[in-house]
């Protein structure tokens, strides 16, 4: 029987070792972490991460041939192969901080697996990292392993949270990275594609290079926010000009060579990723002397600011130039619907904003806790992770000014305005004529989502403002400068 361990059980490592588990009987998985509590919820009846579909995977294999532990050493030393999903952020001091990947976590696992093991093991990198990473592991383990062989193979994950499972389930296509030059990378690479081929079609898993599976990850990742960076910037030429973006996108998506999916405008993206892999690839293109590329992908992180401060402008601006005192429903709190991720959300800076004209918010979401709002909009953010209009506002203060309830009504109950942040389904709907009765009027919807059924809301007497949709004649006379 084939023995895995997976370093880091967050929210790759978590649903992908189930997954794993799930699909391949004879294969024992252990998930392993330093986190206490993490794991004890792993173990518990409430998962540590809400993930459609994740509960009856863990609930089929927990106990049979997966198992989640804090015992990391003992599961390392047993295993074959040892997956590494351990958090990779964004540096946030010294050499290449605000943009390189800070892989601390990611070398005290690799020192740990070279101190524990007694027999050969294949590495996996499940994390997202630095092209040339597997590199610097390979040095790490050979440097310290007392003779043991180890095989490093980069194996990154492409699901996204929210269908996490049915992105497991039914991958585009699984990318193994290995010394194809040797014969014991080749069999590496053979031995991990064994365990994928229990379920994903043969044509689907695409062998390569180390490197050229380290840097696709990063790639895929800057095409898909360079999308939406794309639409959100031709959002805001809708706006000015009267075309609907919604109708724009769903004509250039018709052409099979752009496609219609990814080219929803919003309010921008979030999400634990997009951002810090694209800091990171702009990193790499400094230091390889193409600072022409690094600049062209650090625009898109440019416009996801762009927006975010576009539409707290908005906002402010439609309502006489000012939110002070004034109760503003926060519909949606997490990077996007079926999560509760608050990485990178967009709804915190669109908060902070509106925070730091005074606005009092009632903010509603069905899955991200009161706690996790609280602590998102009070932790300091780091100079190149905010918009230009965001200050720092201290915990006390977010808490005055912060209401967390658990109901889309009650969020909106005497709000002079209401922002759709995140496009949970159950905001498409909402008894709005019940929510614009309990509102003082003018009545103010800012759907950050294009979630809202714009004419309909229009024909209750709402004021809309829907991003990069035919702006409402009151927006028009009140311009916003972002
Ligand atoms: N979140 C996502 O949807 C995706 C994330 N990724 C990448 O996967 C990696 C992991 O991401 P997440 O799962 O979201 O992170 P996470 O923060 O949810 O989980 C990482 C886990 O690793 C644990 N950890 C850190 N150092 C450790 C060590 N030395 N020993 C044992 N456990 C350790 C942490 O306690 C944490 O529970 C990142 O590189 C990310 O870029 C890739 C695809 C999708
Ligand atoms: O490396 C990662 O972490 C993952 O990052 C993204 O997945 P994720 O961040 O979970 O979610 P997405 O569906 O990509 O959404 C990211 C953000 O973009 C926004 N978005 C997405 C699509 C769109 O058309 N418009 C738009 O604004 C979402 O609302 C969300 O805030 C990628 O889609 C995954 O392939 C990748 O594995």
């Amino acid at each position: 029987m084939v023995k895995i361990c997976c370093i880091g059980a967050g929210y790759v490592g978590g649903p992908t070792m189930a997954v794993i588990a799930f699909k391949c009987p004879t294969v024992e998985v252990a998930v392993v972490d330093i986190s206490v509590p993490r794991i004890t919820a792993w173990n518990s009846d409430k998962l540590p991460i809400y993930e459609p579909g994740l509960d009856e995977v863990v609930k089929k294999c927990r106990g049979k041939n997966l198992f989640f532990s804090n015992e990391t050493e003992k599961h390392v030393a047993a295993a074959d192969v040892v997956f590494v999903s351990v958090n990779t952020p964004t540096k946030t001091s010294g050499l290449g901080a605000g943009k390189a990947a800070d892989l601390t976590y990611w070398e005290s696992a690799a020192r740990m697996i070279a101190d524990v093991s007694k027999s050969s093991k294949i590495v996996v990198e499940k994390s997202t990292v630095p092209v040339k990473t597997a590199e610097a592991i390979e040095k790490i383990l050979t440097h310290n392993s007392k003779g043991i062989k180890f095989q490093v193979l980069s194996n990154p994950e492409f699901l996204s949270e929210g269908t996490a499972i049915t992105d497991l389930f039914n991958p585009d296509r699984v990318l193994i990275g290995g010394r194809e030059e040797t014969p014991g990378g080749l069999k590496a690479i053979q031995t991990l594609k064994d365990v994928y081929a229990h379920w994903v079609p043969h044509e689907r898993i695409i062998c390569t290079n180390l490197w050229s599976a380290e840097l696709s990850k990063l790639a895929a990742n800057a095409f898909l926010a360079q999308r939406i960076s794309s639409v959100n910037s031709i959002s805001a030429l809708c706006e000015a000009t009267g075309a609907n973006v919604s109708q724009v996108s769903s004509a250039v998506g018709k052409d099979s060579r752009i496609g219609q999916k990814f080219l929803n405008a919003s309010v921008g993206f979030g999400g634990s990723c997009f951002q810090k892999d694209i800091l990171n690839l702009v990193y790499i293109c400094e230091c390889n002397g193409l600072p022409e590329v690094a600049n062209y992908w650090r625009q898109v992180i440019k416009i996801n600011d762009y927006q975010k401060s576009r539409f707290v402008n908005r906002i402010v601006s439609s309502m006489f130039n000012t939110v002070s005192g004034k109760k503003i429903g926060i519909l949606g709190f997490s990077f996007k619907k079926d999560t509760g991720d608050t990485r990178e959300t967009p709804a915190i800076d669109v908060c902070r904003g509106l925070l730091s004209d005074k606005a009092q918010l009632i903010i509603y979401d069905p899955q991200v806790p009161e706690a996790q709002m609280i602590k998102d909009l009070s932790t300091p953010k780091f100079d190149w992770d905010q918009p230009s209009q965001n200050i720092h506002i201290a915990e006390d203060a977010v808490k005055q000014s912060v209401k967390v309830v658990h109901d889309a009504y009650e969020a909106a109950k005497d709000a002079h305005a209401i922002c759709i942040l995140t496009e949970w389904d159950e905001f498409k709907s909402l008894d709005y004529q019940k929510i614009y009765n309990n509102m003082p009027k003018p009545a103010y919807m800012f759907d950050g989502r294009n979630v809202a059924d714009v004419a309909k809301l229009r024909q209750i007497g709402f004021i809309v403002y829907s991003i990069g949709k035919p702006l409402d004649p009151w927006l028009k006379d009140m311009p916003s400068i972002a």
